[in-house]
């Protein structure tokens, strides 16, 4: 604002001086045209005046307005008048003629019809020159003059060399026109006609201007530079006149800056004004001046608001530097403080997760299903710190009960003291272990458990305490137990199993050994039972051997083992006692218990077993051996009538062996055709005639020569060779028998023996239809024997199957008839058509009442069910007499023929009758 102002005082000082000098000098122009005015009005109220008064009026003027050159007088003269005018003229200037000023000389100026001529100059000294010039010839005074003459107004010409000045010098010629009577006429044309010359004032523009600014002492500021021009334009060739203003030296602080051309100020002006028709430029300046000149004001201000701005700034810095110290310090312990606050709260949030993970631990220890015990390493007796809410369920023993004691306060009568020795051992040398424990419970029951145990170690490495996990397995081992007594037994008797007896009878002989005493090793197989068991059903022989195994166990003593090997068989071992020797009494014990009557679904039995006995060490030193042996002798007796005991002897062994090796044999024996059926005859015994046959099969083996059908048909039944040896016989029966009947016996019959296997065979029917149409035996010459037991196993199975047989046009006989236990209302229902009286009831019939009443009654009842009943076995006269006499329709038996060969059975049928 400062700079401004100074600025604004510097400008207007300027201004003022400019317009002064501009002033001054158009003041001073229009004077000058004033006093030509002036001439002109002189002119025209005198009337053309004379040279003289022309001379005597301007005089004064001239002294006034020294810068005026000369004031004139030119009159229009026409060529007719110029010799006249020129004569006239001479008469006061004695050379005077009219001139023309051409190419900066002067001469005679040449012919034309008229001449604007120079007639009066004052003052004459200096200006003779113009004298007589002919201006027409000027055309810048002409067009000046027609200005004048237009505008009724003095006019100035541009400046132009005089002819009365010199080369270099320049002026302006300013006339008024006079006219014709004084007065101006009001229009141009009037003004042109009246026009008879001029009145000038001749102006030295330099000089004029000079002595303005003389005059009105304005020279002496020569700070200001005036450039004048005349014209339309302010260019140098109009320039007229020059004042250079003094330059200036230059503030020191500028030069040392160099700024100061940064702060010029605005430094000339150019003002233009009218003079008599001529535009004059006036340009005012004034050198560029130092800004510090006319600003000490403002610099000083500036000077003192940068220095305390300086000092305000370096204080503000200062400040913020301090603030920004402050702030950097207050940040740096801020974020101090939040790298403290996030570790704290690092720290709390770990201590936090340690003790939630702690409370996790302890909850999770404290809801164990197991029990937990945690033990100090150092207290006596490793002391109970603390137990778990698990540890008082699984024992009994509340925690308070527990805390302060040693574990042992959970061993018992019986436990496992070498166990809890190693808990111990591991807990001395500070080390982990697993053990299995039976504890007790607080209510004294059996507590097993299984124990693991291990070190706690504080930060420094040292066990403080023991942690110790019990896991109750009590019922584990109880199922285990019941497994193990399970896998042992047999599910059926609960005697031990044939697994179990191994282990038993190596105790055993073991122990035998040892006290080097003996052993029995006795073997006992149910009679019958499979007859039981096919008759009466599964269920009934179960029980029938539950009751057994319970008679067989009361038999024996404690210490004697009783074991079942499957089926009907049991294996007893009877080791020798101190006090008591080991005698047959015991085995007849045995037998008598079997024996006993059982009473089975409305049936009474009367079961008797078989029994053999192998003795240790004279039989066998080992438990297979000593089981092999008892099975043999066992066998044995079986062979020798059933219901005895019998004790192995080696030949027995080569027996048994034999059975093995007919085993062998029998696998090839159908193949090698070492197979031959015997026939024997059955007799009519109310014609005596031979009716038919039974054909039974014979094995004539390479090495044991003819082998009876008793000791390989079982074999066969048990390996399955039944089958084909069965189908066989009846194909060779059937084909034998169509021959006799083509040989002339065309009433002759055969009977076949079914097994049980052949019985339950699925394509019976149809093997057996095959059978016969192949060999053309019509189905009425063949009889079937089925055994009692065999039918009675299902009855309804075997009644379907009767009925199939039936249906094929063949003979039902029931062999063995009376030896089990058929009841007459299925009696009733099978398609039978024979009844074959056994031949142990035919043997004793004459000795045994009973046997006799049964057989007269099995005579009856096949009368009464109207089938034909035949005795076999009959070897007597009494025999067939009995027979006979109750009624009996046939015999088999030796007293009539044993079973013989085809050729002899042909033999016997060609004898017309048999003599019974
Ligand atoms: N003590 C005595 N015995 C007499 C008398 N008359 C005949 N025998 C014998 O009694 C048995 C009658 O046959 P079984 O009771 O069916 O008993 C037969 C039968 O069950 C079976 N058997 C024989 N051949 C066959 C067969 O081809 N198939 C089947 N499945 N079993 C057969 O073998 C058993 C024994 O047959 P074998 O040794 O031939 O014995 C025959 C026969 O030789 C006599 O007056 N007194």
């Amino acid at each position: 604002a400062t700079s401004h102002l100074e600025d604004d005082a510097v400008n207007l000082d300027f201004e003022r001086r400019a317009a002064l000098r501009a002033f001054t000098i158009q003041r001073g122009l229009e004077e000058a045209v004033q006093v030509l005015s002036v001439i002109n009005h002189f002119h025209a109220t005198v009337g053309d005046p004379s040279r003289e008064q022309f001379r005597a009026f301007t005089r004064p003027l001239l002294e006034r307005y020294p810068y005026v050159r000369a004031f004139g007088l030119q009159r229009f003269v026409s060529d007719e008048d110029r010799l006249v005018f020129e004569a006239l003229r001479q008469g006061a200037v004695p050379d005077f003629q009219i001139t023309a000023f051409v190419d900066g000389k002067l001469q005679r100026a040449p012919q034309q019809p008229s001449y604007l001529v120079v007639d009066y100059v004052e003052p004459v000294k200096g200006n003779e020159a113009a004298l007589g010039l002919d201006q027409t010839g000027n055309p810048i005074v002409m067009k000046t003059l027609d200005i004048a003459l237009s505008t009724g107004r003095p006019a100035s010409t541009m400046p132009m060399r005089l002819a009365q000045a010199g080369p270099d010098e320049r002026g302006l010629l300013v006339l008024q026109p006079v006219y014709r009577g004084g007065e101006q006429p009001a229009s141009l044309e009037e003004r042109r006609a009246a026009l008879v010359g001029d009145t000038s004032a001749v102006l030295q523009a330099t000089e004029l201007v000079q002595k303005i600014l003389e005059g009105a002492g304005l020279l002496e500021d020569r700070e200001i530079g005036v450039r004048i021009f005349v014209g339309p334009q302010a260019d140098d060739s109009n320039l007229v006149y020059l004042h250079e203003s003094a330059p200036n030296a230059g503030h020191w602080l500028d030069q040392l800056l160099a700024l100061g051309s940064l702060f010029q100020r605005p430094s000339n002006t150019m003002t233009s004004f009218d003079i008599a028709g001529q535009t004059w430029h006036m340009e005012i300046s004034i050198p560029p001046r130092s800004v510090f000149a006319d600003h000490y004001g403002s610099l000083l201000i500036l000077l003192v608001g940068v220095i305390a701005s300086l000092l305000g700034a370096a204080y503000m810095r200062a400040l913020s530097m301090r603030s920004h110290r402050v702030q950097q310090l207050v940040e740096d312990k801020t974020a101090e403080l939040r790298h403290t606050n996030a570790l704290l709260s690092d720290d709390i949030k770990a201590r936090r997760l340690a003790e939630s993970a702690l409370q996790l631990r302890h909850q999770a220890i404290e809801a164990s299903a197991n029990a937990i015990l945690i033990l100090s390493a150092q207290a006596p007796e490793y002391a109970i710190e603390y137990v778990n809410p698990a540890f008082a369920r699984i024992t009994g023993y509340s925690p308070s009960e527990a805390v302060g004691k040693s574990i042992r306060f959970l061993e018992g009568r019986d436990s496992d003291l070498e166990g809890f020795e190693t808990v111990w051992i591991a807990m001395r040398e500070k080390r982990e272990h697993n053990v299995i424990l039976r504890n007790y419970h607080k209510d004294g029951s059996e507590l097993w458990n299984d124990f693991y145990i291990a070190p706690v170690k504080d930060d420094a490495g040292a066990v403080t305490h023991y942690v110790a996990a019990l896991y109750d397995i009590t019922s584990m081992k109880r199922y285990e137990a019941e497994l193990e007594f399970q896998a042992s037994r047999d599910t059926l008797t609960g005697l031990i199993n044939r697994h179990m007896l191994r282990h038993h009878l190596e105790q055993a002989i073991g122990a035998a050994e040892r006290q080097k005493q003996a052993l029995w090793v006795v073997f006992v197989d149910l009679d019958r039972f499979k007859f039981v068991n096919d008759t009466l059903g599964h269920k009934a022989g179960d029980t029938l051997l539950r009751t057994v195994a319970g008679r067989l166990r009361a038999a024996v003593r404690e210490a004697d083992t009783v074991a079942r090997l499957g089926g009907d068989e049991f294996i007893m071992i009877l080791p020798e006692q101190d006090e008591l020797t080991l005698d047959t009494r015991s085995l007849q014990r045995i037998m008598d218990a079997v024996a006993a009557p059982i009473t089975l679904g409305g049936h009474t039995l009367f079961m008797t077993c078989s029994v053999g006995v192998a003795c240790y060490p004279a039989d066998g030193t080992d438990g297979e051996t000593l089981i092999k042996h008892a099975d043999i002798a066992m066998y044995r007796g079986k062979q020798t009538g059933r219901n005895n005991f019998q004790f192995y002897t080696p030949a027995m062994n080569e027996q048994a062996l034999e059975r093995l090796r007919i085993e062998g044999d029998l696998r090839s024996a159908l193949d090698n055709g070492e197979f031959l059926l015997h026939y024997q005859p059955k007799v009519d015994l109310a014609s005596g005639e031979v009716v038919g046959c039974e054909a039974l099969i014979r094995w004539q083996h390479p090495q044991l020569g003819m082998v009876s059908p008793a000791r390989f048909i079982g074999l066969a039944e048990e390996t399955g060779l039944i089958l084909p040896i069965g189908a066989w016989v009846l194909r060779t029966a059937c084909t034998q028998c169509r021959q006799w009947q083509l040989a002339g016996h065309e009433d002759i019959s055969v009977s076949v023996n079914l097994s049980v296997g052949q019985f339950l065979q699925k394509d019976l029917v149809s093997s057996i239809a095959d059978a016969l149409e192949d060999t053309g035996l019509p189905p009425a010459s063949l009889e079937l024997e089925l055994t009692e037991s065999l039918m009675m196993t299902d009855v309804e199975h075997a009644i379907g199957i009767l009925a199939g047989l039936k249906e094929l046009g063949v003979r039902l006989s029931i062999d063995d008839f009376g030896t089990g236990y058929s009841s007459l209302a299925y009696l009733k229902r099978f398609p039978i058509d024979v009844l074959k009286i056994d031949r142990s009831f035919v043997r004793d019939i004459t000795i045994d009442a009973d046997d006799a009443a049964i057989t007269a009654s099995i005579i009856s009842l096949a009368r009464h069910l109207k089938l034909r009943v035949i005795a076999e076995g009959v070897e007597t006269d009494e025999q067939l007499d009995y027979l006979r006499h109750y009624g009996c329709d046939e015999i088999q038996g030796y007293l009539f023929s044993p079973p013989v060969p085809a050729e002899k059975f042909e033999q016997i049928l060609k004898q017309e009758r048999v003599s019974i």
